[in-house]
């Protein structure tokens, strides 16, 4: 398979010719094609081997996020025979998609590096949720791919043209999709979203129909699916892997397992993208710093007193922009934390080094 076809470029071309001079490793480029757990198989222009993280690289990476993930282009030192490949570098990505670790208060969980599309899939069955929806565009937007709403199970609903048009009022300028993975019904309107080279993938709670819709495209039943349950219409997490599919049309999409929480996590904002009404009704507040609570010629709450703008949708943007900042204040101090980490396992090696040398005087 051509390096191509998995989407390399030349800003990847650069970085891995950049190190490929600094090192005295021979080392190949390949992706990253299927994450379980800590088990990474990559896919090289000829080859497609199970790699292990180097821990040169392990021991280096000031953090969760610098280790690879599924998507990430990397350089390996390959083996004699058929054993593993040892993963030295990821090349720097073209952006992550990321979450706060369920659970955590400030560690970060990637999902997937180098994406142009992130689609958020969102079931028409009972399950279906709005402020899930702009929870998951903010986090979408700050990968930096462009996130496309997808309503699957259109099958089951009596109007879901309907639906999608209202949710195309929470995420302005975002494309709304409806589709049915069983009738096939929409499902090559996405396909021309992933043209050759580019990559896209699948974010959902388990159960929305991701590796049912994964199977339609590649034109067979490649991943296991699992009835959802009835009482509640929620999923089995039947898929605990990543994985990366070339589709027949030449584009990438990545299935994942299902994901209930989606805390935000990152430097980036994806929470004003999000919003866009909003900000542009801000710009009609009085003070330029209007917090929207009870300054006089808040623009924001005359809009939802004039009924222009849901109540909840605003009350939806302050509860991420509050969760935001929460994130980024932990996020400092938790650099801080891994610095001084740092600093003091590098005096260490340093005293150890003296040490020895005094030991061998
Ligand atoms: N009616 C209908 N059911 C669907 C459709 N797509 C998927 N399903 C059903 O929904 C259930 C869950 O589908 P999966 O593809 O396993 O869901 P998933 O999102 O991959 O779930 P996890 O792997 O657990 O994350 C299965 O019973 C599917 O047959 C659809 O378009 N219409
Ligand atoms: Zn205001």
């Amino acid at each position: 398979m051509s390096l191509e076809t998995l989407g390399w470029g030349p800003a990847f071309e650069d970085a891995f010719s950049s190190l490929l001079s600094q090192s005295t490793l021979s080392l190949v480029p390949g992706r990253v094609v299927r994450q379980q757990r800590g088990l990474l198989t990559v896919q090289t222009a000829t080859r497609t081997l199970l790699a292990r993280t180097a821990g040169r690289l392990l021991h280096q990476a000031p953090g969760a996020e610098s280790l690879p993930t599924i998507g990430d282009w990397v350089a390996l030192q390959l083996p004699d025979g058929d054993g593993e490949a040892l993963l030295h570098a990821v090349l720097p990505r073209r952006g992550v998609l990321a979450r706060r670790e369920a659970g955590s208060e400030r560690d970060g969980q990637l999902i997937a590096a180098n994406l142009d599309v992130v689609f958020l899939a969102a079931g028409l069955d009972g399950n279906f949720n709005p402020r899930r929806i702009e929870r998951a565009l903010a986090l979408a937007w700050s990968s930096g791919a462009s996130p496309v709403v997808v309503l699957t199970k259109a099958d089951l609903h009596p109007d879901a043209a309907s639906l999608a048009a209202e949710v195309e009022d929470l995420a302005p300028g975002v494309p709304v999709l409806a589709l049915s993975a069983w009738t096939g019904e929409g499902v090559e309107v996405l396909r021309a979203w992933l043209p050759a080279g580019k990559t896209g993938v699948l974010l959902g709670s388990s159960g929305v129909g991701k590796s049912t819709l994964v199977n339609r495209l590649l034109g067979e039943a490649r991943l296991a699916t699992q009835a959802v349950r009835a009482e509640d219409d929620k999923g089995r997490h039947t898929t605990t892997h990543r994985e990366l599919f070339v589709l027949p049309g030449g584009g990438m999409l990545i299935d994942g397992p299902g994901m209930r929480e989606l805390g935000l996590w990152g430097e980036d904002d994806g929470v004003e993208q999000t919003f866009p009404d909003i900000l542009e009704l801000a710009a009609g507040c009085r003070f330029t710093d209007c917090q929207h609570q009870r300054e006089p010629g808040c623009a924001v709450r005359d809009a939802v007193a004039a009924g222009a703008l849901p109540g909840s949708r605003l009350a939806s943007y302050e509860r991420l922009r509050r969760e935001r900042a929460y994130q980024a204040r932990q996020g400092n101090a938790s650099s801080e934390r891994d610095n001084r980490r740092h600093e003091r396992s590098r005096t260490l090696m340093g005293w150890e080094a003296s040490r020895s040398k005094r030991r061998r005087s």
